[in-house]
């Protein structure tokens, strides 16, 4: 049951891998159109920066600026009347709030499909999505490319509206410098995620650049497709692109559904509902008229949240919560060649992490803390130990050597209080932590940056300290009981003296 509902989950992150899809492109056609129809935002290129300059790129998310006129838009597109209003909200600037009652268990929204933005959408420049299609473009980078040409395209592209009222910088890990992952967030494993992110979204531009862009200047100006405008449009996608598992997991951003935030007390996800012929959810609970109605973006940690979404929940607030800790296998370990050969076998690696929440680890955890412990007489056990750790693997993953139990679970709490001291180390300086800027809009985005970075590290260590707890008290139990078992043997030897 879990596993299907996990499958039906609609997230607003689908996974995205890049560097793979990449090498699907086919080469261009060298005889590509000779001559490309012109239809880029403009033709020389001081007035292209002109246009792009004056490209707006979405609204400030704290201010209503927009929104009304993208409900005027919606209605008149089509949507049907709704039973809430965008407003603003306390969690998450701008929201849906109910405008009557709504039951629970009630259907809502109804977003037809000629509301949505998938990759058959129609391009304004009919051209340039020929071209991305023909070299096979993945979804993903299709549509930030196609957010990106009907941003340009201003009042003259159909998504003007929805696009005027999209957050100008969205809040994702995306905005955040190099120096500001390393800084905010050393000590949680979501900077590494991050920096991969960033790596993947910048490896794509260059990729679509080289490949495209640079061939069909006119249709692709730099001006408006750089990096920076990717930034954006990828940005868009990670908080906004939604996985619809009824239309086969077709991806789409979906006005109006979009507005809907997050709240880990609810299940309702959005999905395509066959009859209605349209984006709907079902609340699982009751709003009052003025209550603001949210959905789930999916069962993530606080740190994918943040990742892709640019905020933390409250601490304490998402039972899906989870911290990764890192596992490695010590270079000074007899048997390390050894072991990292039959890791490698499994698809992994010397280093390892794994997923702790508040209520336990993985079984792969354990598996690989007993081989990280395992001393080279059982060495015949290591594919087996390698096999549960992986969870590619189909092995039975519950495997249990008492023999090498204490000195397992030492390591795992050993690694968790390291990860601990590092939390400790970053929440202690945060708080005489030098901001070290001039501008009072900066200072503003820095101190924002810092209390998320916090507030993620704090609900991160509190896992640990969980965990910490409950390996303690196994190993106490584990020690007291050799210390009984010891003293009884005792007690048997002085009597048979
Ligand atoms: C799908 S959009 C929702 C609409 C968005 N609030 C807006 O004004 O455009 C996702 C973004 O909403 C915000 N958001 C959603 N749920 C939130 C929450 N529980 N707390 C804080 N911000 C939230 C984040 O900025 C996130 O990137």
């Amino acid at each position: 049951m879990a596993e299907a509902s996990r499958v039906l989950q609609t997230t607003l992150l689908p996974t995205f891998h890049p560097q793979h899809k990449i090498h699907t492109f086919h080469s261009l056609p060298l005889n590509f159109r000779r001559n490309p129809v012109q239809c880029s935002v403009s033709t020389t290129d001081g007035a292209k920066a002109t246009v792009a300059q004056k490209i707006p790129w979405g609204c400030d998310i704290d201010s209503l600026e927009n929104a009304s006129a993208l409900q005027k838009w919606l209605t008149d597109s089509g949507l049907p009347p709704q039973k809430m209003a965008i407003q603003k909200v306390e969690v998450g600037e701008r929201g849906l709030v109910a405008l009557k009652n709504i039951r629970k268990g009630e259907k809502l929204l109804f977003v037809p499909p000629s509301l949505f933005i998938t990759a058959d959408s129609e391009w304004t420049c009919g051209e340039a999505g020929e071209v991305l299609k023909k070299n096979g473009v993945p979804d993903w980078p299709f549509l930030a490319t196609y957010l990106i040409s009907e941003a340009s395209y201003l009042q003259s592209s159909r998504w003007s509206n929805y696009i005027s009222a999209l957050p100008r910088q969205p809040y994702s890990l995306l905005y955040w410098t190099r120096e500001e992952l390393d800084r905010y967030l050393e000590a949680s494993q979501i900077r590494q995620r991050a920096i991969e992110r960033v790596t993947n979204v910048v490896g794509t531009y260059n990729d679509l650049r080289k490949r495209i862009f640079s061939k069909y200047p006119a249709l692709f100006p730099e001006e408006v497709f750089n990096i920076e405008t990717f930034k954006w449009s990828f940005g868009i996608l990670f908080s906004r692109l939604v996985r619809l598992p009824s239309l086969g997991g077709k991806v789409a951003l979906v006005p109006w559904a979009d507005m809907l935030n997050h709240s880990c007390k609810v299940d309702a996800f959005l999905d395509y509902d066959k009859s209605s012929q349209g984006v709907v959810f079902s609340t699982d609970v009751a709003y009052e008229p003025g209550e603001q109605v949210f959905i789930s973006y999916g069962k993530k940690s606080n740190g994918e949240l943040l990742l892709s979404y640019g905020f933390v929940p409250r601490e304490g607030t998402n039972p899906r919560d989870s911290v990764e800790l890192p596992l490695s296998l010590s270079k000074s370990d007899k048997c390390y060649k050894e072991k990292l050969e039959v890791l490698r076998k499994y698809g992994l690696s010397a280093s390892q992490c794994y997923p702790m929440q508040i209520t336990g680890w993985p079984l792969e955890l354990m598996a690989y803390a007993y081989l990280a412990v395992s001393p080279p007489s059982m060495s015949g056990q290591f594919d087996e130990m390698a096999a549960a750790a992986s969870n590619k693997s189909t092995a039975k993953k519950d495997l249990r050597y008492s023999e090498i139990e204490e000195e397992a679970l030492q390591f795992i709490l050993d690694t968790c209080e390291a990860s601990i001291s590092k939390y400790n180390k970053f929440l202690q300086a945060s708080g005489s932590m030098d901001l070290d800027v001039t501008s009072p809009k900066q200072l503003n985005r820095r101190l924002f940056l810092k209390q998320l970075a916090v507030d993620l590290s704090t609900s991160e260590r509190r896992i640990l300290f969980r965990a910490q707890y409950i390996l303690r008290r196994r190993l106490r139990d584990i020690r007291s009981g050799e210390l009984k078992a010891l003293t009884i043997f005792n007690g048997f030897r002085k009597f048979f003296k």
